[in-house]
């Protein structure tokens, strides 16, 4: 078949998915009409998404803890995630319809399968970046996590698990690697789950907030996460949904309250949120000690490499930034 034929088919078929998409919102908005034109939805009140399911929505109250409505969106809202604080109406059998959507706070985005960056869960407050001393981390790992977290606004926290592992051979080295971060402003907790260390601090910090758990494969996140949250298991029923086909595993964001108070918002695609593409602008300004120096170089394309009158290099030789900063923002930068 020619490449044009092939295009044409193509967007034919695109076209049609549209239109069948069209149709179905259509129908569900109708469906919406009826039920306000019956008099079958009870008052505007409101409520937290605490996962979604392609179209629908599970709606927590706000008065109502741990009580599901499963909820259809009006026509003329944006995409709703995770997160996300609305107004909706509930009807009947824990139905509902959602009318209106607040303002986030902050949000997290992931690209989807076309490489688009879409948001995936709202309303959060922390970052838990964890780490160990095994796998060891990268330092520019952990500066890469702390970028990404500056750039969407979200106050980060180095979370160090594991430390029943720390030992005369390792023990500086982490000392230094963490007091640098401290030192910078970002607060640092030791933990380890295998003997119960640091889980009140950890209690301490995310109650009253929604967090979010990021980190390497094999860091801990799951243990942690089990440690925080008993009784949910967090890898399997949790995060799955019934559809036609069968249960199948989503990986869409799911909030859960920790016992402890405070919320987790967790999915697959979630810990790994921060490796992505990062600009220059959005990497510098992410090392959050050099803000103060940024703009103040002689000349305004400064590199910061060995310009005369660069404020970062004079910010370093007095001591206001430290090598090893500097150094992993131009490893990433040259993309290492
Ligand atoms: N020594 C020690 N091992 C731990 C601790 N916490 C977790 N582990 C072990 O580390 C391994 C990885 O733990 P997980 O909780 O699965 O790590 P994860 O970060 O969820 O890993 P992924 O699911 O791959 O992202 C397991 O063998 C755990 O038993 C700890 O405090 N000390
Ligand atoms: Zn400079």
């Amino acid at each position: 078949m020619s490449k044009r034929r092939l295009n044409r088919r193509q967007n034919w078929r695109i076209q049609k998915i549209q239109q069948e998409r069209t149709k179905r919102a259509e129908a569900r908005e109708d469906r919406v009409q009826e039920q306000l034109q019956a008099g079958e939805l009870g008052g505007e009140q409101m409520g937290t998404v605490i996962a979604h399911y392609g179209s629908q929505l599970d709606i927590e109250p706000a008065d109502q803890p741990d009580t599901l409505y499963r909820c259809h969106l009006r026509a003329n809202l944006p995409p709703l995630v995770t997160g996300d604080r609305v107004i909706w109406r509930a009807g009947s059998d824990l139905s509902g319809v959602v009318v209106a959507v607040q303002e986030r706070d902050s949000e997290l985005c992931r690209p989807d399968s076309r490489g688009q960056l879409k948001p995936v869960a709202a309303n959060i407050d922390y970052i838990v970046q964890v780490i160990a001393p095994l796998p060891t981390p990268h330092p520019n790992l952990i500066d890469r996590y702390l970028v990404a977290a500056e750039a969407v606004g979200i106050e980060p926290v180095i979370l160090f698990n594991k430390i029943d592992l720390l030992n005369d051979s390792n023990r500086d080295h982490f000392d230094q690697l963490l007091d640098r971060y401290q030192s910078i402003g970002y607060r640092v907790i030791h933990a380890s789950t295998h003997s119960s260390t640091g889980l009140e601090e950890i209690k301490g910090l995310l109650k009253g907030h929604t967090s979010v758990f990021v980190g390497q494969s094999g860091v801990g996140k799951s243990s942690l996460i089990n440690a925080l949250l008993p009784g949910v298991d967090i890898r399997v029923g949790a995060l799955s949904e019934q559809t036609g086909k069968g249960t199948h595993t989503t990986t869409a964001a799911r909030l859960f309250h920790f016992p402890a108070g405070g919320n987790l918002i967790d999915s697959p695609g979630i810990r790994e949120f921060g490796l992505g593409h990062i600009d220059q602008a959005t990497l510098i300004e992410g090392f959050r000690e050099f803000r103060p120096f940024l703009g103040y170089c002689r000349f305004r394309d400064c590199q910061h490499e060995q310009e005369p009158g660069c404020a970062l290099l004079e910010a370093l030789a007095e001591g206001k930034i430290s090598q090893k900063r500097l150094d992993s923002y131009r490893h990433i930068l040259s993309g290492n």
